[in-house]
């Protein structure tokens, strides 16, 4: 479970943020510029809020009060950028191994094999991102995110850069992955069509000088 609640100052307004995720997909739904992107680089430690605090699964991610910032690699979270950030002069293979810890007594390929079969690239391993479709950099992305074993997954606009048949198969891949790895997801969009993959969805409230990203009655679905 993943607690979130913190005040984040930006140049135009102060972002309020207070929700809690559980083993479901949270969607965070707002019109550009609502600081979606920034809830998610404050969650996974790639911007710093003003004050609050984020809990991870009893894990203080970050403290204002008890002066705890852990930095990205410390926190257990897999991103998904926008635009999957994959290393265009690195391999798939590479791509996905990297920034996976070697831990002593194992292989740090051990979990390769398993993880390409699991997202259905393993003909792509010797390739380079340029050559890969939009859909199988997306796959590529998630093994990368996969071979960390986060305890929760972010993932910025994963279907934007989509077209309209690829973005239905990945809404269903999406949906198959998170009943397999039972772990939230965070999941940002500003289209109602990712709407469809929530359990919750979180909307901003607009005050004179701020913006408020914080659980209302109205967010939980009922998803029968
Ligand atoms: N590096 C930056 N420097 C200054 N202001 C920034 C920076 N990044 C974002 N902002 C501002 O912070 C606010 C929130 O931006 P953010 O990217 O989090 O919004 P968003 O909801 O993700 O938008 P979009 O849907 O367009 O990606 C915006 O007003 C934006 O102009």
């Amino acid at each position: 479970m993943l607690t979130a609640c913190f005040r984040k100052r930006l140049p135009d307004f102060t972002l309020n943020v207070n929700f809690a995720v559980e083993e479901e997909v949270l969607v965070l739904a707002g019109p550009s510029g609502s600081g979606k992107t920034t809830i998610l680089e404050c969650l996974c430690g790639l911007q710093k809020p003003e004050e609050g605090r984020i809990l991870l699964n009893d894990k203080i991610l970050y403290s204002s009060d008890a002066r705890i910032n852990l930095p990205p690699s410390e926190r257990g979270i897999g991103y998904i950028f926008q635009d999957y950030a994959l290393f265009e002069h690195m391999t798939v293979k590479d791509n996905i191994l990297y920034g996976v810890k070697r831990t002593r007594g194992t292989g740090r390929d051990e979990r390769l094999p398993a993880v390409l079969e699991r997202m259905g690239i393993v003909h792509l391993m010797d390739r380079y991102p340029i050559q890969l479709s939009g859909g199988e950099r997306q796959r590529v992305a998630l093994a990368r995110a996969l071979m960390t074993r986060p305890s929760i997954l972010l993932l910025d606009e994963p279907l934007a850069a989509l077209d309209r048949r690829l973005r239905e198969k990945m809404r269903q891949e999406l949906r198959e992955l998170h009943r397999a790895w039972q772990i939230p997801f965070i999941l940002v969009t500003h289209c109602c069509c990712e709407e469809q993959l929530a359990d919750k969805i979180l909307r901003p409230l607009q005050g004179p000088d701020n913006v408020s990203w914080a659980e209302r009655k109205e967010d939980v679905l009922c998803k029968h």
